[in-house]
């Protein structure tokens, strides 16, 4: 059995929705965990299903979890260093941080490789030359990744792209290494800072988060804390774009707006009204006369690959042509393919998309080819005329936290069905 989400088009969004705690950020530090000898609470914890993989990876390793609403208590103290090599390592990108953490922790990991989003290809190679030079040997044998150390030592680490995973990674594998480890073109994603924030908070010794050089010092041991997960900057947009093509006023609440200025200044741009009051944003959805507009993703400050594809759905509604340059993910356009069967005008060019806009929407079967293709197809089926079904809703539910729920009390009309595969 799978699920569709069949959504009926043309029901104004109105009210308020509450951004949950950022995926990207929960899904390092479920794993940063592991390095404490004592229980660690993180709260704001978002009830998807890639938290619910980690959460099967760490009973795996004999690391008690207890989860209530949006709190998670791990307790790591009897934690047992066994091979992660069942199907809970598939479901997720993330489970790739349990590399570096195992390695921090006991010097030594057998994993397989990662699963995610297939967005082209996602090699690894900057983690295992990050792991290397701290003094790991890393081998591929029978599928899974072998990676041991005698001992780790701190060292200068060069990023050649400044990738979020193989930054936190190597801080995972650095901050119980012995002396300083230097990471240089650092990524500076507000995830980072999020994941440098619990582990200080552990005891890791950790300068820089946020600049493209990140210094360790590495530590002995870490110890159990508390911590809130900040908001998630990727819903939070969604929602800002899903307003803009279908509210009426929207209030959008928990909320960091200087996480989401590239995204601001592009709605600006397109002509959406918004305000910002305290942690909130409040979409005016009165305009919807749209400007086109250009748009090239990069990596933080710059404007979110994983907002590339929701935004592309409101260009859809925009006069004239849009230009979207990929420069994270060059191959990530399969949503353009499905927005195309609704009725967009989207052309492809490599690295390239041009939107033309603006084409009526109609509803139609669509697939969410990955998690931001299906908030892409999210956004269109609510302006489409007529029903759209969305089926390998899975992607979806990797990052956004109750979504029928948030748009079904905004006044979407919108309902999960159970199909035979
Ligand atoms: C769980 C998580 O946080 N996922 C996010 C993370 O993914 P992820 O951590 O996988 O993304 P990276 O920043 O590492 O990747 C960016 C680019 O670097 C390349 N690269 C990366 C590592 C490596 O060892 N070698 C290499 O060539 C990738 O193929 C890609 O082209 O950041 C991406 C870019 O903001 C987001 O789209 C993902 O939502
Ligand atoms: C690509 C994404 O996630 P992941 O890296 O977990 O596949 C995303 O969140 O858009």
């Amino acid at each position: 059995m799978s699920e569709i989400i069949a959504i009926e088009g043309g029901h104004k969004l109105n009210g308020t929705v509450e951004i949950s705690g950022a995926k990207n950020a929960t899904v390092a530090l479920i794993p940063a965990i592991i390095l404490a000898d004592s229980p660690v609470t993180i709260y704001g914890v978002p009830e998807i299903s890639d938290v619910d993989a980690l959460a099967v990876l760490l009973e795996e390793l004999n690391c008690t979890v207890l989860r209530s609403h949006d709190s998670l208590i791990v307790d790591p103290s009897r934690m047992e260093n066994v091979p992660l090599v069942s199907d809970a390592v598939d479901k997720l990108r993330a489970s790739y941080y349990l590399m570096g953490a195992l390695l921090g922790k006991c010097k030594k990991v057998v994993m397989k490789a990662p699963g995610g989003c297939f967005l082209g290809p996602r090699p690894i190679d900057l983690h295992i030359k990050g792991f290397e030079a701290l003094g790991a040997k890393v081998e591929f044998v029978d599928g899974a990744h072998v990676i041991t150390a005698d001992r780790l030592v701190g060292a200068k680490i060069y990023l050649d792209f400044a990738s979020v995973g193989a930054t936190i990674n190597i801080l995972l594998a650095a901050v119980k290494a012995e002396g300083k480890t230097v990471i240089e073109n650092a990524a500076k994603e507000p995830e980072i800072i999020d994941v440098v924030n619990l582990l200080t908070k552990m005891g890791a010794k950790i300068r820089g988060a946020g600049t493209d050089t990140i210094t360790i010092e590495g530590v002995e041991h870490l110890k159990g804390c508390t911590h809130e997960i900040i908001p998630d900057r990727i819903e939070a947009g969604t929602f800002l774009i899903m307003a803009a093509a279908a509210g009426e006023r929207v209030i959008i609440q928990n909320i960091i707006p200087q996480h989401l200025e590239s995204l601001i200044s592009k709605l600006k741009e397109m002509g959406v009204k918004m305000e910002n009051v305290g942690d909130s944003i409040i979409v005016y959805g009165d305009n919807k006369n749209f400007n086109a507009v250009d748009v090239r993703t990069q990596v933080y400050p710059g404007f979110a690959t994983d907002l590339q594809q929701p935004l592309t759905a409101l260009l859809t509604q925009a006069n004239g042509q849009s230009q979207v340059i990929e420069t994270i993910y060059p191959e990530r356009f399969r949503h353009c393919e499905q927005l195309n069967k609704m009725g967009a005008n989207i052309e492809l060019d490599e690295s390239m998309c041009f939107i033309n806009g603006k084409t009526p929407l109609k509803g139609a079967k669509v697939e969410a080819t990955d998690l931001r293709c299906g908030a892409a197809l999210l956004i269109a089926g609510l302006i489409a005329d007529g029903i759209t079904e969305i089926s390998n809703v899975y992607h979806i539910d990797r990052g956004y936290a109750n979504i029928d729920q948030k748009l079904i009390t905004l006044g979407a009309v919108i309902r999960r069905i159970k199909v035979d595969d």
